[in-house]
């Protein structure tokens, strides 16, 4: 266990402006009339308090004068005590309101801005991925900014009536009650400054402990973490991450603690000397009975406003300082510069890569390594080589997942960075080695494809029998309606469950497959391993229909199985980051080289088993 290392991440005062702005537009749009009502309400509930203090010393004045008339004051006081009651409620169901309301439009912001990332750089960034979990929290906490403004307000107002109250009695106890509270707001700035830097150093604790609950309750892990035994070693690690979480929270409260201790303290004492001093006079006669009760309830209503507003600023604080999370998600730059103007026209001459070098950070190593590479309009090319070669990284480079390190791929002879990305991928279909489960049906897993297809059922089926999974799909309780899946009941009221039903690993491929013809009209079809669960005579049949769609289209397919690739128009080498050979599979067996080696290693393979 490691402690957090607390401070280290400074928020600015120009970023705190920033984001109590964004909070406020936010807030606003989302919620127009519950704020303005919330905010009328709260001006309300914080008048009632001197209201009813103004009434009472009224009636126990009259109360001490002869013929004082009470009525009209005794009323008053009853009306307030029945709207400073019923206030809170309507404040309360308002404040909710606009957090539900502001929470769907902030998370719906943070997940647009998220999609605009162009690429996976920042998706593997340990500090991205905690400040996108913690910016996600805050849209859950939205309600709590409502509450820092209603507090900063009602605590301000009642403050202000109450000074003028204590103000009229003693400008001497106003001084010393106002002046003894600048040091409580102040060690609440900066108490509410460190827990927003201890929350940031704890969040890595937290998203480990998040990855572990998921594999020990999810389905993807089950089998192993039983086979293995190792459920209570990853539980015991998961609870360690929510040790050193818990250890730097009990560091803080105590640090809270005795801060807030000392400062309960100094109220108490300066409260106790104004009542001193309230009785004496009024024992001198300098006060009355009614100045001795107004001046006690304007110490104390002036602490509690004080105290109030202090919590209120530094909960806002806080909360300001959490929503910066939200708001540098939001107004991130793209990981990779966004080309808004330009178009992707059809593919005409072909894709080349020049002299392109890549690695995926600083710290990583070359994975391409001056890389020369033309992938002519209408060829298939297929890229083979051993484990780490290069292969899926190229894959991502073509579909801008990373920009080149240095080099140039260009479309047509136009460098792709020039190009819109989703105008790019518009013209790519793919099958990826990792491809998706995703957990909807069989439908929305092939639609899912080309989005204009997914309510078409001819296109969907036609695009499952080019991928030999139709027949599969068909004989399913609901059809293509059924959930692929056993976590949710998809679309389900729950007296007519529809079960979901779990495909084979082969079976999925072939879905991914649908996916990717449903998308066939593209210009480029890249299968990056799209056969590597299918048994031998779904290989066969699924790489027989490849070879039909290849012909004449552009395509760049990947394989270790060898014989699959034979027949591409060119067959290129890829070891160390660079092309180590490439030509047609006759020319580069004829060569002798690697390929020649390895073709010859799984043919002899096959040989030996029959
Ligand atoms: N996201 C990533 N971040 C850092 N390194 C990566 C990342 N993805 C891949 N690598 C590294 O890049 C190298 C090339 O990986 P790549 O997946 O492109 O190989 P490949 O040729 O497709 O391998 P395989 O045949 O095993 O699928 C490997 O050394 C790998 O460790």
């Amino acid at each position: 266990m490691t402690d957090a290392p607390e401070g280290d991440h400074r928020i600015g005062m120009r970023e705190l402006r920033a984001s109590a702005a964004e909070a406020v537009t936010l807030l606003w749009s989302a919620a127009t009339g519950e704020l303005a009502g919330f905010l009328i309400l709260t001006v309300a509930s914080a008048a009632a308090p001197i209201a009813t203090a103004w009434l009472t010393k009224l009636v126990i004045d009259r109360l001490t004068t002869p013929h004082g008339g009470v009525a009209g004051p005794a009323l008053g006081m009853i009306v307030t005590g029945l709207v400073a009651a019923a206030l809170p409620v309507a404040v309360q169901y308002l404040r909710a309101r606009i957090g539900r309301s502001a929470g769907r439009t902030a998370t719906g912001r943070l997940f647009a801005a998220a999609e605009r990332q162009v690429g996976l750089r920042n998706f593997e960034d340990p500090a991205f991925l905690d400040r996108l979990r913690l910016a996600q929290e805050g849209t859950g906490r939205v309600a709590e900014l409502v509450d820092g403004l209603g507090g900063i307000l009602g605590g301000g107002l009642s403050l202000v009536g109450f000074i003028g109250s204590l103000l009229v009695l003693s400008p001497a106890m106003t001084v010393l009650v106002l002046l003894a509270a600048v040091p409580a707001l102040v060690a609440e700035l900066v108490l509410s400054r460190r827990r927003s830097a201890m929350e940031w150093a704890v969040e890595q604790y937290y998203r480990r402990e998040y990855f572990y609950s998921q594999l020990l309750t999810g389905v993807a892990a089950a089998t192993e973490i039983r086979l293995f035994g190792i459920g209570r070693f990853l539980r015991g690690r998961m609870i360690d991450e929510r040790r050193s979480a818990d250890a730097a929270h009990d560091r803080m409260d105590r640090r809270e603690l005795r801060v807030q201790g000392g400062l309960t303290a100094l109220s108490a004492a300066v409260a106790g000397a104004g009542l001193w001093w309230a009785i004496m006079a009024a024992r001198r006669g300098q006060l009355s009975i009614g100045d001795v009760s107004m001046f006690l309830a304007a110490v104390i209503g002036v602490q509690a406003a004080l105290a109030s507003l202090t919590a209120a600023i530094a909960n806002g604080q806080a909360r300001l300082l959490a929503f910066t999370h939200y708001v540098a998600v939001v107004r991130a730059e793209p990981d990779l510069p966004r080309a808004e103007q330009g178009s992707a026209p059809r593919l005409r001459q072909g894709i080349e890569l020049r002299d392109v070098w890549f690695r995926y950070s600083d710290d990583h190593p070359w994975v391409l390594r001056g890389l020369d590479l033309t992938i002519p309009y209408g060829h298939a090319v297929a890229l083979v080589g051993l484990n780490g070669a290069g292969k899926s990284t190229l894959v991502k480079l073509l579909c801008r997942m990373y920009d080149p390190t240095k080099g140039q791929i260009l479309w047509d002879g136009v460098d792709l960075r020039a190009i819109p990305p989703e105008l790019l991928r518009e013209r790519i279909s793919a099958v990826f080695q990792d491809h998706m489960k995703y957990d909807m049906t069989a439908g929305d897993n092939i639609g899912l494809g080309d989005l204009t297809a997914l309510d078409d059922a001819g296109r969907l089926e036609d695009a499952a029998k080019r991928a030999g999974i139709h027949d599969r799909l068909a004989e399913l309780p609901r059809g293509y309606d059924t959930p692929l899946t056993r976590m949710f009941m998809i679309g389900a009221d729950k007296d007519d469950p529809v079960t979901g039903v779990v495909l084979s690993g082969g079976q999925w491929q072939r879905l991914a497959l649908a996916r990717a013809f449903l998308r066939d009209d593209r210009d480029l079809m890249i299968l990056d391993e799209p056969s590597s669960g299918l048994d031998p005579e779904a290989e066969h049949e699924v790489h027989t229909r490849m070879r039909e769609y290849r012909a004449g289209r552009t395509s760049l397919l990947i394989s270790h199985r060898l014989s699959a690739v034979r027949d591409a128009d060119r067959i290129v080498v890829l070891a160390d980051g660079r092309i180590v050979e490439q030509g047609t599979h006759e020319a580069l067996l004829a060569a002798g080289g690697d390929y020649a080696r390895l073709f010859q290693l799984q043919a002899a393979g096959y040989q030996e088993a029959e």
